[in-house]
C-alpha cells in the first residue's frame, strides 16, 4: 500500500508476514500478555499437545481475575475452585520459563494496568491477550487486541497470528471537556449515542484536540471500552505525553528520540472506512441506567423507554430521573478506572466527608500493586479510609463476579467499571457504570448524585 496510511495500516504492515491465499495476512506479534483466568488453559493446552513457547521473553502473565483483594490474602479465594486457577497458572508459568507476576509479586495487578505501568506495552508494538480489555493499551499507540484462549495459544508457539483486515474508524474529538467530565464520560457518550454495535468490528483511531488534552492514563480509559462498542481495538497516536509517561518504565528504552517514533501518526491525508466527529465540550457527567453499557445518560437526565427486560432488571421506569436514585454499594476499581489519577480524582472529593450511612459495601480496589503503594505514599488511603471506604489489594475483584466475593443480594451499585449486564457484579446486582468521581459524589449521597455539584 503507498500513498497516505492510517497509524493503523503502518503497524500492521510493518508486522505483515505474509498474505495467505485467502486474503488474511499472518501478522507478527510481539508480546503476549496471560492472565490466570483464562491463561493457564493456553498454557495447560499447549504442554499437553508438546508444544513450547517460541520466546518466552515475549510471554507475560500475571494473577488478577480470581485473586482475592481483602487484606492479607494468599492463594485461597472465595469462590470453590478458585484457587486451582493461581496454583495451575503459576506452575504452567514457571514450566514454560516466561515472566510471571504472582500474587504477592511487588508488580502484580490487573493485566492492563501494569502492561503500560512496567512499559510492556509500547508504541507501535502488537501485544495480544486472551481478554477483551487489552484495547486498553492501545492508548500507547500500540496495536492491542483481546484474542482467545486458542488464538492465544498459537501466538505464543509461533509468533504470529491470521487476521484479516478489519477495517477503520476514526473518532474525531473536538473542544474541551467542561469541569467534571473525563474520559469515562466520553466513553459512555460515545457508545450510547452510536450503540454497542457501533465499532463494527473496525480499529478505532481516537484523535482530535480533546484526546491529546487527556493525559495517558485517561486515554487508557477511554480505549478501555472500544471492546463495548464491538470495536477491533482502539488506538491514539503517540505524542511527547506518551514517551513522557513511558520514560524510565522497566521495559521502555533508554530514548523515544528516534524517527520511527515519531512517525507513528495517521499521515494527514489518511483514509478511514468511516469517520465520527464529537464536540467534546457538549458532554455531561453520564450514567448508566440500564444492563448495557450504551444505555447511558446524564447525570441530570431522565431514564427513557428501553427494553422491557432491562426496566425489569434494573427497576427503573422510563421518565425517572436517574439523579437521586438510592444506591447501596459503591465500587472502585477495573482497568478502567483504578489508576492513580483516578484514585486522586475520587480521594480529593472525598477530602473531609463521609459516605452516606445507607451504603452497605463501598471498596476502593487499586489497579495495581504499584498504584497501591504510590497512593499509599501520598496518604490517599487514609481519605479513602475516613471516608468509609475499605481499602483493598489489587485485582479486578468486583469488577467482574469471579472471584467469590458478592455483594449484598439485590443491592443497587455505582461502579467505576466498563460492563452492566445482568449478574456481571454478582447474582441479582445491579450495576450504573460512572466516572471516579460519579462513584463518591454517589457514595457520599447514598444516591445517583452529579459530581459537578461536590466539586468546591
Ligand atoms: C475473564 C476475561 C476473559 C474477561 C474478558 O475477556 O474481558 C474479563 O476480563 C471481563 O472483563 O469480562
Ligand atoms: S478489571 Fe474487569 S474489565 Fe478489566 S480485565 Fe478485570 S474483569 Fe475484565
Amino acid at each position: 500500500m503507498t500513498g497516505p496510511r492510517t497509524l493503523f495500516d503502518k503497524i500492521w504492515q510493518a508486522h505483515e508476514v505474509c498474505v495467505t491465499p485467502s486474503g488474511a495476512s499472518l501478522i507478527a506479534i510481539d508480546r503476549v500478555f496471560l492472565h490466570e483466568r483464562t491463561g493457564a488453559a493456553a498454557l495447560k493446552s499447549m504442554a499437553v499437545a508438546g508444544r513450547l513457547v517460541r520466546d518466552p521473553a515475549r510471554v507475560f502473565t500475571v494473577m488478577d481475575h480470581i485473586v482475592d483483594t481483602r487484606p492479607g490474602r494468599g492463594d485461597q479465594t472465595l469462590m470453590a475452585g478458585g484457587q486451582a486457577f493461581i496454583t495451575e497458572t503459576r506452575e504452567a508459568a514457571l514450566a514454560a520459563g516466561i515472566t510471571l507476576f504472582d500474587v504477592t509479586d511487588p508488580d502484580q495487578g490487573i493485566t492492563h494496568v501494569i502492561s503500560p505501568e512496567l512499559g510492556i506495552v509500547l508504541p507501535g508494538v502488537t501485544l495480544v491477550a486472551p481478554d477483551s480489555h487489552t484495547c486498553t493499551q492501545g492508548a500507547l499507540g500500540a496495536l492491542a487486541w483481546g484474542i482467545g484462549s486458542s488464538e492465544a495459544e498459537h501466538a505464543m508457539a509461533t509468533g504470529v497470528l491470521r487476521l484479516s483486515h478489519p477495517g477503520t474508524m476514526r473518532v474525531s474529538w473536538t473542544g474541551v471537556l467542561a469541569p467534571g467530565v473525563n474520559a469515562k464520560d466520553m466513553a459512555l457518550h460515545l457508545i450510547a449515542s452510536h450503540g454497542t454495535a457501533g465499532g463494527g468490528g473496525r480499529e478505532l483511531e481516537f484523535a482530535g484536540i480533546a484526546v491529546r488534552a487527556l493525559d495517558v492514563e485517561a486515554r487508557m480509559t477511554l480505549c478501555n471500552m472500544a471492546t463495548e462498542f464491538a470495536a477491533m481495538s482502539a488506538i491514539i497516536a503517540p505524542d511527547e505525553t506518551t514517551f513522557a509517561w513511558l520514560a524510565g518504565r522497566r521495559y521502555a528504552p533508554a530514548s523515544f528520540d528516534h524517527p520511527h517514533w515519531a512517525g507513528l501518526v495517521s499521515d494527514d491525508e489518511a483514509r478511514f472506512d468511516a469517520e465520527i466527529a464529537i464536540d467534546a465540550s457538549t458532554i455531561a457527567p453520564m450514567v448508566t441506567w440500564g444492563t448495557s453499557p450504551e444505555q447511558a445518560i446524564a447525570v441530570d437526565g431522565t431514564v427513557p423507554q428501553g427494553p422491557a427486560r432491562a426496566h425489569d432488571y434494573i427497576g427503573l421506569a422510563a421518565g425517572q430521573a436517574i439523579k437521586g436514585v438510592p444506591i447501596d454499594a459503591a465500587f472502585l476499581g477495573s482497568c478502567t478506572n483504578a489508576r492513580l489519577s483516578d484514585l486522586r480524582r475520587a480521594a480529593m472529593l472525598l477530602k473531609g466527608r463521609r459516605i452516606a450511612p445507607s451504603i452497605r459495601k463501598a471498596l476502593v480496589v487499586p489497579g495495581s500493586s504499584a498504584v497501591k503503594r504510590a497512593a499509599e505514599a501520598e496518604g490517599l488511603h487514609h481519605l479513602f479510609e475516613a471516608a468509609g471506604f475499605e481499602w483493598r489489594e489489587s485485582g479486578c475483584s468486583l469488577c467482574f463476579y469471579a472471584g467469590g466475593e458478592g455483594f449484598d443480594p439485590g443491592s443497587r451499585t455505582i461502579s467505576s467499571t466498563n460492563r452492566n449486564f445482568e449478574g456481571r457484579q454478582g447474582p441479582g446486582i445491579r450495576t450504573h457504570i460512572a466516572s471516579p468521581e460519579t462513584v463518591v459524589a454517589s457514595a457520599l449521597a447514598g444516591a445517583i448524585a452529579d459530581p459537578r455539584e461536590l466539586a468546591e
